[in-house]
Parts: structure tokens; C-alpha cells; sequence
């Protein structure tokens, strides 16, 4: 085998080239530029305000952006073109700090109600998919069960197994344990943890730091719209370059 071969680059999943997002005359994305790999877990921290949900935002086709290129998959993200939109959102999962799970229909449901309705999947399959997803996320025993019947932590597990009944290319978290109490932020990350040991793609955006330190393979600093810092976990945490991400570390320490 040749070198070239060898060392032939792997197509990114995410490829996001001078990203730019204003609202108003507010500034949020300064020209972003960032590649993410197949199955690399990619941590985004930064001060409040820094642009991290926007990008997350503008990756999945929720937010218009002004500038820039964003490709997922291989394909462009064309905010002008409802079928290719429909598409991306297909292939980018997300989940947010609110579990946004449908009150009124069961946990199985409510796993099952995107493959049947968006991937036209008949009954007996989506739930069996159901079902093994839901056992993916420790909740096996839940699938006749109401939302408000669950734990937050629980909730939040359901909300992932939605979003991988999509089968998405990439899974964007954005600070999916805020809103949950302390003692239940840790069955969340497990599965998350999982997740990450089984390949998946994952950007999130998170406040926790220990677990960007465990679980990312690179981790990104944001400061005011701009990526700041890019580097490994080690690096990030463990030696920072810029006086604007060691102050950052230190006031979360504090
Ligand atoms: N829909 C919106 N309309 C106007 N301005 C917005 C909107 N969403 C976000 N912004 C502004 O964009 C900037 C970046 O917000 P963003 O939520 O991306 O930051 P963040 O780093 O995720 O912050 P946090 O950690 O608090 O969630 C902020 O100044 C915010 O006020």
C-alpha cells in the first residue's frame, strides 16, 4: 500500500468553512472553520454568550447563517431549499437542555413517531427499533409508560433514543444535563459516554468539565464568536495557551 493510501484523509461528517451569523448587528459566529471526523467527540465550551448553541443551531438548519459553508455528511446545508433542509435534518440529530418529549403519547411513542411519520418505517419496525433503543438507554421497562410519569433523567434518556430512531449521521447535545437535578446528571452522560465508546459523532455543547475532560477527543474553546482554542482534552485543560481560556478555567474552578 502506498503512503498516500495510507494516509488518505477520512471525509469529515461536519464541515463547517468562515461561518458567519449575525443577529441584527450583533455578531454571534466571526468566521468559524471546524471538521469533525466520523466518531469524533467533539466537546464546545466557552462564557455564556460566546456563540456555542448558535453554532449548534446553525449546524442543524435551525438558524440561517450569513457567510460561510457548512456541509453535513458531504452534503451543503441549503437553508433556501426545503427538500435538501428536510434531508440534513435527517442526518443531525439533536437534543436539548428541555427534553421537549410529546406529553400526551407513550415513551415508545414517542421514540417511534419521527420513523413512521419522516421515514415512512411500518408499525412493527419502529417499534422494535423502539425497543432496542430504549434498552440501548437502560429504559426498557418504559415503553407504555407516560412522560411525566419519568425521572428528568429518564425524560432526557428518552429524548436520546428519539433522536437516534433517525439513525443521524451526527448528534449534537446542547448542555443536555442543565436542567437536570445533580443526582441525575450521571445516568445521562453514562449513556452519552456510550454512545461516544460506540462510534457515534457527537458535538455538545457542555458546562461539564470533567466529562468534556473524559469523554471528547478535541475539545473547543469559543470566545466571542471565534473558536479560540482547538486541541485535545490534555491540552485544553491541561496546559492552556491564551489568557482568555485560562480565565475562563479558572473562574469555573472557583
Ligand atoms: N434568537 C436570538 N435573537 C437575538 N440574539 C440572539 C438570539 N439567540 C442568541 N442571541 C445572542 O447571540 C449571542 C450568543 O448566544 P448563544 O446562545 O449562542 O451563546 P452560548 O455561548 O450558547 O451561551 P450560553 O452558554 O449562555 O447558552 C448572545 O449574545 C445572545 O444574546
Amino acid at each position: 500500500m502506498s503512503l498516500a493510501a495510507e494516509t488518505a484523509p477520512v471525509a469529515p461528517i461536519v464541515e463547517i468553512a468562515g461561518l458567519r451569523k449575525s443577529y441584527g448587528t450583533n455578531e454571534v459566529l466571526k468566521g468559524i472553520d471546524l471538521k469533525v471526523a466520523p466518531g469524533e467527540v467533539v466537546a464546545i465550551i466557552g462564557k455564556s454568550g460566546s456563540g456555542k448553541s448558535t453554532l449548534l443551531r446553525c449546524i442543524n438548519g435551525l438558524e440561517e447563517f450569513q457567510d460561510g459553508s457548512l456541509t453535513v455528511d458531504g452534503k451543503p446545508l441549503l437553508t433556501d431549499s426545503p427538500g435538501a433542509m428536510r434531508e440534513l435534518r435527517q442526518r443531525v440529530g439533536m437534543i436539548f437542555q428541555s427534553f421537549n418529549l410529546f406529553p400526551h403519547l407513550t415513551v415508545g411513542r414517542n421514540v417511534m413517531l419521527a420513523p413512521t411519520l419522516v421515514k415512512k418505517r411500518g408499525k412493527a419496525e419502529a417499534e422494535a427499533q423502539a425497543k432496542a433503543l430504549l434498552e440501548r438507554v437502560g429504559l426498557a421497562d418504559k415503553f407504555d409508560a407516560m412522560p411525566d410519569q419519568l425521572s428528568g433523567g429518564q425524560q432526557q434518556r428518552v429524548a436520546i433514543a428519539r433522536a437516534l430512531a433517525m439513525e443521524p449521521a451526527v448528534l449534537l447535545c446542547d448542555e443536555i444535563t442543565s436542567a437536570l437535578d445533580p443526582e441525575l446528571v450521571g445516568e445521562v452522560l453514562r449513556v452519552v459516554e456510550r454512545l461516544a465508546t460506540e462510534g457515534m459523532t457527537l458535538l455538545m455543547v457542555t458546562h461539564e468539565m470533567a466529562f468534556a475532560r473524559k469523554v471528547s477527543s478535541r475539545v473547543v474553546f469559543m470566545h466571542l464568536g471565534r473558536v479560540h482554542e482547538i486541541g485535545p482534552p490534555s491540552e485544553i485543560f491541561g496546559n492552556p495557551q491564551t489568557p482568555e481560556l485560562k480565565q475562563f478555567l479558572s473562574s469555573i474552578h472557583e
